[in-house]
């Protein structure tokens, strides 16, 4: 199946806007499902001190060295979680950061389909349990996650007021190009090998992000998660 995807000369060009600040959005206010979850589950959210990523498509939520599935878990009483505004804040950040892409891009926002996973992260500095932790290693997005074109990172807390290290690093040969994730800020980038990036490892405090993802190819499109 053929799908239009622009060439890397393109890319580069885009890469560079971003290192220069253009690509940013700044959705500072918004309450996010995660933010949520947290004071209204204190005792879970201890529980679960390690969970790192949390998918709000399939529900995954990852403990330790599992994943445990919230929307199994918690069954009917998942709206004791969320709330059906969350799920339309989610839809809505989601529209917001597609429709910015596609603009910075000059592409159609139509060409754009949100692909899986797309997830919260928390990173904090305890030590990685399993292999799938070590989020400080480079990578090229669309290598570890597949179906990858376009990725955005919406940060949810302010480096050094919440956290120590964590900052987003583009990894190029001569000139390291980092963003330093403040509530609200959205970086966007294309997902290939053109855009080789870590994240630094988090020092003291706690990093929130979200991480979400589109493909121009509508085989990989996902839907927005549903409040049912
Ligand atoms: O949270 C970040 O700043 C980057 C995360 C990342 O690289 C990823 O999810 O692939
Ligand atoms: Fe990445």
């Amino acid at each position: 199946m053929s799908y239009t995807y622009p060439g890397p000369n393109f890319f580069e060009t885009q890469h560079c806007s971003l290192a220069q600040g253009k690509h940013r959005l700044d959705l500072s206010g918004l309450r996010l499902p995660l933010a949520t979850f947290k004071p209204r589950h204190p005792v879970l959210c201890a529980r679960l001190f390690q969970a790192s990523i949390l998918d709000l498509h399939s529900g995954a939520l990852s403990v330790g060295k599992h994943f445990v599935n919230l929307y199994r878990y918690f069954g009917d009483k998942i709206q004791t979680v969320f709330s059906e505004e969350d799920f339309q804040l989610y839809r809505d950040v989601r529209q917001k950061v597609q429709l910015t892409i596609a603009q910075a891009f000059g592409i159609s926002a139509s060409s754009l389909h949100l692909t899986k996973p797309t997830f919260f992260s928390r990173i904090n500095s305890t030590q990685a349990r399993t292999a799938h932790d070590e989020y400080w290693h480079a990578h090229v997005d669309k290598v570890t996650y597949g179906s990858f074109d376009y990725t955005s990172l919406l940060y949810l807390s302010d480096y050094l007021d919440d956290f120590g290290g964590g900052r987003f690093v583009f990894v190029e040969e001569g000139a390291n190009k980092t963003v330093e994730p403040r509530a609200g800020r959205v970086s966007f980038f294309t997902s290939g090998s053109e855009n080789l990036h870590r994240v630094e490892k988090v020092h003291w405090g706690t990093r929130y992000a979200v991480t979400i993802a589109f493909t121009c190819n509508p085989d990989h499109g996902i839907a927005d998660p549903e409040f049912t």
